[in-house]
C-alpha cells in the first residue's frame, strides 16, 4: 500500500490550513503528523483517509501496483479518533459484532481476545453509554488496530487513557502493527513512540 499526496492544500472559507503538502506514505511505514493545537493535524489525517475533501492538489492510493479509487479507500483503512462516536445503545459485544459487519479482525483475533487485550472482558455485556471515556477509547483502539486492514489512521490515540491504557495501546501497536502503514496525528510522544518519520504540519503554511 502506498499513499501519495501531491501539492495538497485545505482551505476553510478564506483561511488556508495548509498548502503544498507533497508526501509519500509507504507500506510498513510509521509516520507522525506533528504540530501545535489547531495547526491542521487532524484535518490532514482525515483528508488522507478520505473522510474530508481537500481543496487543491491530488491524492492517490495504490496497492500491488493497482490504483485504488479514492471512494473505495475506506475499505483499506481504519480510523481511531476522539470525534467518532460509538453507538451508545450497544453493549460492548454488540459494538464489536456491528464493527465486524464492515471489517474483519486480523487472523486469530476473536471478539473475546479483543476485549481481553484492552482489559474490557468484564464489560462485555455493559452498554457503551455506561463506559468511561477511557474505556471508550480502549474500544476504539481495539477496533481500529485489530482490524484486518493495511492502513491505520490514529488521531490522538491516547486521549483519555490512563498510564495502563497507554501501555495497552503501545502493546497493541507492537504486537499487531505488523507490516501495516500507520499514521498518527499527535502532540504526545507516547502516542507516536513507534514513528521514525515526523511530519511537521507547520512547514506547510
Ligand atoms: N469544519 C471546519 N470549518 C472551519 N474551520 C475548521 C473546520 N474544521 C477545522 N477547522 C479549523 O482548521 C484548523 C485545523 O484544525 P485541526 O483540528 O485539524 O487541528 P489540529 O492540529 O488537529 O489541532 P489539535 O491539536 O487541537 O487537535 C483549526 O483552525 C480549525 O479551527
Amino acid at each position: 500500500m502506498m499513499i501519495s499526496l501531491d501539492q495538497v492544500g485545505k482551505r476553510y472559507n478564506y483561511d488556508w490550513i495548509f498548502r503544498r503538502v507533497t508526501l509519500t506514505f509507504q507500506q510498513g511505514g510509521r509516520y507522525a503528523i506533528l504540530g501545535p493545537n489547531g495547526s491542521g493535524k487532524s484535518t490532514l489525517l482525515q483528508i488522507i483517509g478520505g473522510a474530508i475533501q481537500h481543496s487543491e492538489g491530488a491524492i492517490s492510493y495504490t496497492t500491488s501496483g493497482q490504483d485504488i479509487a479514492p471512494d473505495n479507500f475506506f475499505n483499506y483503512c481504519t480510523f481511531a479518533t476522539p470525534y467518532l462516536e460509538l453507538v451508545e445503545e450497544f453493549t460492548l459485544t454488540e459494538a464489536i459484532q456491528f464493527h465486524l459487519q464492515f471489517k474483519n479482525f486480523l487472523p486469530d483475533v476473536t471478539p473475546k481476545l479483543a476485549m481481553e487485550l484492552v482489559g474490557l472482558e468484564k464489560a462485555a455485556k455493559k452498554q457503551i453509554r455506561y463506559f468511561s471515556s477511557g474505556m471508550k477509547q480502549r474500544i476504539k483502539l481495539a477496533l481500529a488496530i485489530l482490524s484486518d486492514v493495511p492502513v491505520l489512521l490514529l488521531d490522538e490515540p491516547c486521549t483519555n487513557l490512563d498510564a495502563a491504557g497507554v501501555t495497552v495501546y503501545q502493546q497493541l501497536i507492537n504486537q499487531y502493527g505488523g507490516d501495516r502503514l500507520i499514521i498518527v496525528s499527535s502532540n504526545d510522544e507516547q502516542e507516536y513512540f513507534m514513528c521514525k518519520e515526523h511530519i511537521h504540519i507547520s512547514q506547510y503554511k
